[in-house]
């Protein structure tokens, strides 16, 4: 909220004055969804957290409720212990060495301006984006993160993504359609590629060919805060390593679950619903936001609605 006393004018509504961003990034995020801050994650926490990855991925570690994600390429080869049949980890908030990415304070300090004190941990991912087999299918298709997530506001939602290594057009970088985010949550499907889609890959149904692209090079230890409704996606990995970033999206405790029936997030729910029976043998009829409300954690503040 604004410091100063008396009716406000211009007040800013996506970032929360508190003394941290300057008045140029709060207008920056304001028009455009999102703010990168450059080497905010040292490079030895960063070691740290590929150290972890590769322990998960040899299986020297078992985490509960983390989704291990083959790539589309290699969905159906044989089970090999290496970190080139991976190509994302979801939901490590039970790993103590990875979930220390979503506690640390230089990265909640940033949060807080767009969340406000109460914070949540609502989802958590590293990718790992492997070298394109020759079908492009290691693009992410342009999407909006709020497609995926049944609880609101959307401008009490942020995302922070932060490179592992340098990042840009080589490796495939992410791409953002600069001021999207002032938009509506938009139609998502699976994209029709010929060499074949990701699972969860949904990208924006009728999208504007024509909208600037950015692409967004970052070193490594730059975080980008991002906007869940801001069009985005990433490039095709051209080179022969696998190119890591890791991310969480925090909610506001005053943020509140929706029913996404009837809405254009029905076939997210029964996507997800599909791999709770699969992966951990939950047949009951599930819900999206129970499984929201288990997997969420507490960082800061009060949980209240969440
Ligand atoms: C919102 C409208 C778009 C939609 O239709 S949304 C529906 C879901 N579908 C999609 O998202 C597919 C369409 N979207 C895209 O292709 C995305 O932009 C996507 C996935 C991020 C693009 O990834 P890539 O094509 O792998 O990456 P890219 O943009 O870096 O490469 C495109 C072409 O540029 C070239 N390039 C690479 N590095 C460059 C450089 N440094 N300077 C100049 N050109 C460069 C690159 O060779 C590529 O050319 P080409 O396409 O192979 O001919
Ligand atoms: N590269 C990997 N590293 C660690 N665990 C993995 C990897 N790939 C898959 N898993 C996990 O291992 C389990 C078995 O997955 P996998 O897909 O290899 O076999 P499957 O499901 O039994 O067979 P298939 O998919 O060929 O029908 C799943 O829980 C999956 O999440
Ligand atoms: O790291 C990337 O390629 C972006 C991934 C992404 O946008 C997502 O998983 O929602
Ligand atoms: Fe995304
Ligand atoms: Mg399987």
């Amino acid at each position: 909220m604004e410091a100063c006393s008396g009716p406000v004018v211009n007040r800013m509504s996506y970032t929360l004055d508190n003394n941290l961003l300057t008045p140029a990034q709060r207008h920056f995020y304001e028009e455009n969804g999102y703010l990168v801050i450059k080497n905010l994650v040292s490079d030895e926490d960063i070691e740290r957290f590929r150290d972890e990855f590769e322990r998960i991925c040899r299986r020297d570690v078992k985490v509960p409720g983390l989704l291990i994600m083959r790539d589309v390429s290699i969905a159906k080869s044989e089970f090999v212990p290496d970190e080139k049949a991976v190509m994302k980890i979801q939901d490590f908030q039970e790993d103590d060495e990875l979930f220390r990415y979503c506690t640390l304070p230089q990265i909640i300090k940033y949060v807080e301006c767009f969340t406000g004190p109460d914070i949540l941990a609502m989802h958590t991912m590293l990718i790992n984006k492997p070298p394109d087999p020759g079908k492009k299918s290691s693009r992410h298709p342009m999407h909006q993160d709020l497609h995926f997530f049944p609880f609101r506001p959307a401008d009490l939602i942020v995302c922070a993504w932060t490179a592992m290594e340098k990042i840009d057009r080589s490796n495939g970088c992410l791409v953002v359609l600069p001021g999207t985010y002032k938009g509506s949550l938009k139609q998502h499907d699976y994209p029709e590629w010929e060499g074949g889609v990701n699972k969860l890959y949904h990208g924006v149904r009728d999208c504007d060919k024509s909208a600037p692209r950015l692409h967004l090079a970052m070193e490594k230890g730059d975080t980008v805060f991002f906007h869940p409704l801001l069009i985005h996606g990433s490039g095709m990995n051209r080179t022969d390593g696998f190119r890591k970033a890791i991310a969480c999206h925090y909610a506001s405790g005053d943020c509140h679950y929706i029913d996404v029936k009837g809405t254009t997030q029905e076939n997210v729910e029964r996507e997800v619903a599909e791999i709770a029976k699969t992966e951990y043998d939950i047949h009951s009829p599930v819900i999206l936001k129970d499984i929201w409300a288990f997997r969420s954690r507490l960082v800061k503040g009060e949980r209240r609605n969440l």
